[in-house]
């Protein structure tokens, strides 16, 4: 007999649905959450909810689930989640924190890589017939310098990774520490020192109202014209104005990006420059990414239903241990 019903709102991995139906106490429930008024109709009658990023769960959203226990976030960033107006309203908010760092931290990799060597653009011709070497000729990672904003896991995943490219890597991050830098081989920088000496920077903040536009006209103004920029993080930290605007006056050399200010994203103008490559936030599409994810967020549901100690909650209450990066 269930007891309680959890509302899938995104594309989870099948693990999730295994997780959540093992002790058949929950009835598990689909809705595509993009569709804003079926998610409305459907969290009238839900215990949890779980997304990935697609998702909107606001103060609208809460609003219209008297039931609501938790609130479980397949996957880091919580942007799409106002972690405030549950917190208020007794919700338990959980990402699950570790899961697809790893996938996400490697697409980074891909996407410098193929802006390093014009990957895309060359497969494009060779597709389209055209065997041309000399328009895509490109510069070696090795001996030079790489910036990441942002030193937490995927940051720190990133740095470890292009050190063994033999690139400099230096780093902006106010909480990181000396230590946990030295030990990935990375000097930690000021922002000015990041911006003016960076000829890859890579970004790897959450979304909050400190890093939105962090990367805007300023920043981008205090930059080497052969930066090349990746942001497979969040957009709207990187200003996609500020960004056109210096890649078509030459203030930057390339940009590849994963994530856009709204998504889904199809017809940025960034998308009309030949120096800009991209993928539809892609960072955690891998099987493995995907199944730790979900669940992960499953099993957070569990314990939220239960009354118990959720290990990934974020707004936990006094006395419950949250995990720090
Ligand atoms: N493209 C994709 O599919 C994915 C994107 N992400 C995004 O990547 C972001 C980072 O993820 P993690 O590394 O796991 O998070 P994390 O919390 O481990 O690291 C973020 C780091 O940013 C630093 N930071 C915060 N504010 C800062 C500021 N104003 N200036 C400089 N540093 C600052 C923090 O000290 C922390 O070390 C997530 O918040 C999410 O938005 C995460 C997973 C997949
Ligand atoms: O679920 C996804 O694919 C988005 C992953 C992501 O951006 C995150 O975990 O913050």
């Amino acid at each position: 007999m269930t007891q309680y019903v959890a509302l899938i709102a995104d594309a989870l991995s099948p693990g999730a649905r295994a997780v959540l139906t093992r002790d058949g106490a929950v009835e598990v429930r689909q809705v595509d959450g993009t569709d804003r008024t079926a998610l409305l109709a459907a969290l009238a009658d839900a215990d949890a909810v779980l997304v990935r990023s697609a998702t909107r769960i606001d103060a609208e959203a809460l609003a219209s689930a008297p039931r609501l226990r938790a609130v479980a976030r397949a996957g880091v960033g919580l942007d799409n989640v106002d972690v405030a107006a549950a917190t208020a309203a007794g919700v338990l908010v959980a990402n699950a924190p570790a899961s697809n760092v790893v996938s996400a931290a490697e697409h980074a990799v891909a996407l410098l890589l193929a802006l390093a060597r014009h990957v895309p653009q060359a497969h494009a011709a060779l597709k389209e017939g055209r065997w041309e070497r000399g328009a895509y000729s490109g510069v070696e990672l090795a001996g030079k310098t790489l910036g990441v904003l942002g030193l937490g896991r995927i940051g720190s995943l990133v740095a470890r990774r292009l050190a063994a490219f033999d690139m400099e890597v230096i780093a902006y991050d106010p909480y990181a520490s000396q230590a946990h830098a030295r030990t990935l081989g990375v000097r930690l920088t000021d922002v000015d020192e990041l911006l003016s000496r960076s000829q890859f920077l890579t970004v790897h903040l959450p979304l909050t109202e400190q890093t939105r536009g962090l990367i805007g006209f300023d920043a981008l103004q205090r930059v080497r014209p052969d930066l090349r920029l990746v942001n497979a993080a969040r957009g709207g930290i990187v200003d996609e104005a500020a960004l056109y605007a210096a890649l078509k006056e030459g203030r930057v050399a390339g940009a590849a990006l994963d994530v856009y200010a709204h998504e889904p994203c199809t017809d940025s103008p960034l998308f009309g420059l030949d120096n800009v490559i991209g993928t539809p936030h892609l960072g955690a599409s891998t099987p493995e990414a995907q199944d730790r994810a979900g669940t992960q967020a499953a099993e957070s549901v569990l314990l939220a239903l239960a009354g118990l100690p959720v290990p990934d909650a974020v707004n936990a209450p006094q006395g419950v241990p949250v995990p720090t990066v």
